[in-house]
């Protein structure tokens, strides 16, 4: 069984070597699918009897670890020193600061990353993280799937 939580926040970023407008600092709402794999819990009087995980949740652990730090906060690639360095002048800014530039493709990588670890299979049900789909804007997302995990980098 597959179900899936969707949840939303706003950063900003930009993608420094880009050819044309994404060079410049902007913002987007993005859009954050998370999906899991499981079996359907079936122990009556447990509060996630008929369930594979309660879906509020997979929304406060994902809150918590993930979306909590990243809303409203400026995604920066380390490597991007000259907006790294301005943003430490703006006192108490919240700033991400990733190892790889903050593309949907590399945003949905991290996320997966994160929450590959929190979405583990405590609840005896083999619950996995399957996949994290990260919309940039309406008309553009990523996903990060668990088979395409294996040969590829990810970053915090
Ligand atoms: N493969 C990728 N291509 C682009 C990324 C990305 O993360 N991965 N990001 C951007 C820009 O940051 C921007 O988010 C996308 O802007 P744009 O192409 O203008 O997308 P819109 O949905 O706003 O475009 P419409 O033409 O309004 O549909 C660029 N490329
Ligand atoms: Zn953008």
């Amino acid at each position: 069984m597959f179900i899936t939580r969707r949840l939303e926040f706003d950063a900003g970023h930009r993608i420094p070597d880009h050819k044309s407008h994404c060079r410049h600092l902007h913002g987007h709402r993005y859009v954050l699918e998370i999906t899991l794999a499981g079996n359907i819990i079936r122990h009556d009087g447990d509060a996630a009897n008929g369930m594979v995980m309660d879906f509020a949740d997979i929304k406060t652990l994902a809150k918590r670890h993930l979306v909590n730090h990243w809303d409203h906060a400026f995604l920066v690639y380390a490597g991007d020193t000259a907006v790294v360095e301005f943003l430490k002048t703006l006192p108490g800014h919240k700033t991400v600061v990733l190892e790889c530039i903050p593309t949907a493709e590399n945003l949905a990588e991290t996320a997966f990353a994160i929450l590959d670890r929190i979405f583990c299979d405590n609840f005896g049900n083999h619950l996995r993280l399957e996949r994290v789909r990260l919309y940039e804007t309406p008309n553009c997302w990523a996903d990060a799937v668990r088979t395409y995990r294996h040969s590829t980098q990810t970053c915090r």
